[in-house]
């Protein structure tokens, strides 16, 4: 008798939510962050899931030119539907989130609007930030060149003040000062915030922002002197293709001398130059405020992957039955969960993480306004090196995810590839994942030097203050293994490089320890972080004991991946090590009748999913066979083609074999 496979598969997933022993609802709170949080993003999800121009699933079929249209489409629709519905800005937000396609609004409210906040004037952010909120300008971020992207002291475009007319003249003086790469900046933004050094006077006072206007507001043809276009096409099918990411180049294009964002350096009417009483390094703000949303964002790509691949190792079988019986569920494999549940673990860690880092960010943004600046080195050194480490997983991650789907997780239809392509440009974009941290390594050598004058590290560095105990002590407790493996790695590279004839020298040789001293340490801020989570009060049943359970995935699972850090240091012992080991496999075994649930708590529309192996219905199979009949190819039976390039050389074969 034909068994029916689909389902069965149905009532496989049924089956998994039944076993989970905690309230998926009330995780959803805790992942959330609570109620509110939740119901906001379920009805921005179904919003966008249940109308027809948001639809994605034949993105992948779009030649790049449709693509982008399709992109200019979903984005005048959103904002049609964000002033219709007069959403909030925490609405609006997510709605953008789940339609899901890059695009010129990522850049226009993620950088635009940031840098004119965060690098303007009052009287500044009066003028264009208006024009900006109702979108009668469209901004970019133009600060990468072709020739400079990680170096931004080296960038090489020209602001030149001239006292005559009370202007700038922007200027691109080489092949390399093109403006390269800024996302919207190809075919959609009238406006730029323009990262040039500033010469008044004969003097190059360095990089500073000025607001460009590129286009005319009549007909967007590109105003008299700047040329640009698109860079051309990306990585992956569909994908990061929607993004119109730019070249820009300046003749010698004027614009009014109040265009230089001013708020950090001032340059007067007779164009002498005049510096504010706050740190140079606010120029970089906005790209601080970009990694830390970077961070959150790691923890809802990761989820997404995760989701799919663990709702789909729920339907997949393969082996175990010897007799016809049913075969074994592929997530019930030791080494399927091994690999997958500590994916799951780093979602939720990833989360926590980046809701901390979010907290971080608005705590030191108030202090700034008050002008106390002594968080602005904790909070470059965590948003770079989180920002480093959690996409460096995430990508890594989402790759994983596609093989624990096997052949499937690499059709289109699966939503992995897609999601791969669109997020690994994050290890690069807002900071090389290895330029920044080397960021956190300075900052970590900078700490270990002060140690001995008696100055106490403060934030996520106050644990170095134990310098003592943690030199000396047996680990017995987790965090202290990760604080001593941190630590010694730390003092190790400050040893070395003082053997050097100098500092820069012993640096530079020194880097590769100093970028494993730096994933150490920022490590050591994830385990912390979900940690003090699992102590907060966390309502629902058996949603506390869940995520311990996590917490100690994540923990166990990164100490086994480095566990040659943590016994080259003696922080740990081989035997500490291998009873880590043994701990993880019971652990997974708890995770397991959870897993599906714990994906489920996410609480992802199957619009958002965009996976037919991630569907919440489980009813993969016929979804896999019906996505494949549309695709383009299969429009015809017989190909195009045919009558050029098979059929005469099949013709010519029979007549060959009849010979
Ligand atoms: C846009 C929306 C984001 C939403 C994210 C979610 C994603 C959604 C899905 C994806 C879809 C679409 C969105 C796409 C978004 C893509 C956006 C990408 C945009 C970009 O890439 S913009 C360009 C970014 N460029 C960079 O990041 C360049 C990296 N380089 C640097 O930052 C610097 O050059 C440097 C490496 C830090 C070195 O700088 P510099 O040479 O000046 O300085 P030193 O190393 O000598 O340091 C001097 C001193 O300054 C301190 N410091 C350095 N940086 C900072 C900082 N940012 N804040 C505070 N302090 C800083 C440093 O510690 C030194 O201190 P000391 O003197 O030692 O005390
Ligand atoms: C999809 C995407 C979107 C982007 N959007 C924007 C945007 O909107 N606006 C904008 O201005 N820019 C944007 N960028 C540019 C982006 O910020 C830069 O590409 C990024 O900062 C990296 O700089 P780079 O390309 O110069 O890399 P490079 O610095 O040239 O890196 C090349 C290699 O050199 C290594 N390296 C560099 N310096 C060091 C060092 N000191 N020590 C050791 N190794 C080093 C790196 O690790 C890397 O392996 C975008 C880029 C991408 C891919």
């Amino acid at each position: 008798m034909a068994v029916d496979h689909a389902a069965a598969e149905v009532d496989h997933l049924a089956a998994e939510r039944a076993a989970a022993r905690f309230d998926v609802e009330a995780m959803k709170i805790a992942w959330a962050g609570s109620r509110h949080a939740v119901d906001v993003a379920d009805r921005m999800a179904r919003l966008v899931a249940s109308d027809p121009v948001f639809r994605k699933d034949n993105r992948t079929m779009l030649s790049r030119k449709d693509l982008f249209k399709d992109t200019l489409r979903k984005a005048a629709h959103a904002w049609k539907r964000i002033v219709e519905l007069r959403l909030t800005e925490e609405e609006a937000s997510l709605l953008r989130q789940y339609v899901d396609q890059p695009g010129y609004v990522d850049l226009h409210w993620g950088m635009f609007v940031p840098a004119i906040k965060g690098q303007g004037t009052e009287e500044q952010q009066k003028k264009w930030l208006p024009l900006a909120y109702k979108f009668q300008i469209i901004g970019c971020y133009a600060q990468t060149e072709l020739g400079h992207g990680s170096n931004v002291q080296g960038l090489e475009t020209t602001a030149t003040f001239d006292p005559m007319t009370d202007e700038f003249v922007i200027h691109s003086p080489t092949l390399t000062s093109s403006k390269w790469w800024p996302g919207g900046l190809g075919k959609a933004s009238t406006h730029a915030v323009v990262y040039a050094r500033l010469i008044t006077e004969g003097k190059d006072y360095g990089i500073h922002g000025f607001i460009v206007q590129l286009r005319s507001l009549e007909d967007h043809s590109p105003l008299p002197g700047v040329t640009l276009g698109d860079i051309g096409g990306k990585f992956g099918s569909g994908a990061y293709n929607s993004m119109d990411n730019g070249v820009l180049r300046f003749d010698h294009v004027r614009i009014p001398r109040d265009q230089m964002l001013m708020r950090l350096s001032q340059v007067t009417r007779e164009g002498k130059y005049v510096q504010s009483d706050v740190p140079k390094q606010l120029l970089y703000g906005t790209m601080v405020y970009v990694r830390q949303s970077i961070v959150a964002d790691a923890s809802k790509a990761l989820s997404r992957a995760v989701c799919i691949a663990v709702r789909y190792s729920a339907i997949r079988k393969q082996f175990g039955s010897q007799d016809g019986g049913p075969e074994t569920q592929v997530l019930n494999y030791r080494t399927q969960q091994s690999r997958l549940f500590p994916l799951l673990a780093s979602a939720y860690a990833f989360r926590f993480v980046g809701d901390w880092l979010n907290w971080l960010y608005t705590d030191v943004t108030q202090k700034l306004e008050v002008k106390d600046y002594s968080t602005l080195q904790e909070a470059h050194a965590c948003t770079a090196g989180l920002k480093a480490v959690t996409t460096s997983a995430t990508a890594d991650a989402i790759e994983e995810c596609r093989k624990l789907c096997g052949g499937h997780g690499y059709l289109n239809s699966s939503g992995l590839p897609e999601l791969f392509a669109v997020y690994v440009p994050a290890c690069t974009y807002e900071g090389d994942n290895v330029v920044l941290l080397l960021q956190v390594a300075r900052i970590l050598m900078k700490t270990v030097s002060q140690l001995t004058s008696g100055k106490q590290p403060v934030g996520t560095m106050a644990y170095m203050g134990k310098v003592q105990h943690l030199m000396q002590s047996k680990c017995a407790v987790k965090t202290e293994a990760f604080e001593a493996r941190a630590l010694r790695m730390a003092v190790n590279c400050a040893q070395n490089i003082g053997q050097a004839s100098n500092q820069e020298e012993g640096f530079y040789e020194r880097s590769p320890d100093l970028l494993e001293a730096a994933v150490a340490h920022i490590q050591l801020i994830i385990v912390t972080k979900f940690i003090e989570k699992v102590h907060q009060d966390i309502p629902g049943h058996g949603v506390k004991e869940q995520l311990q359970n996590l917490c100690n995935v994540y923990a166990l699972y990164t100490l086994h991946k480095h566990l040659g850090d943590f016994l080259a240091t003696g922080s740990l012992t081989p035997k500490q090590g291998a009873l880590a080991n043994e701990q993880l496999g019971k652990l997974y075994a708890q995770v397991r009748p959870n897993a599906v649930a714990l994906v489920d708590a996410f609480n992802y529309t199957d619009h958002y999913l965009g996976s037919v192996l991630g569907r919440y219905d489980g009813n993969v199979y016929p979804a896999l066979y019906e996505e494949a009949w549309k695709d383009p190819l299969n429009e015809t039976v017989v190909p195009e083609g045919y009558h050029e390039y098979l059929r005469p050389l099949l013709k010519q074969q029979l007549k060959l074999s009849r010979l």
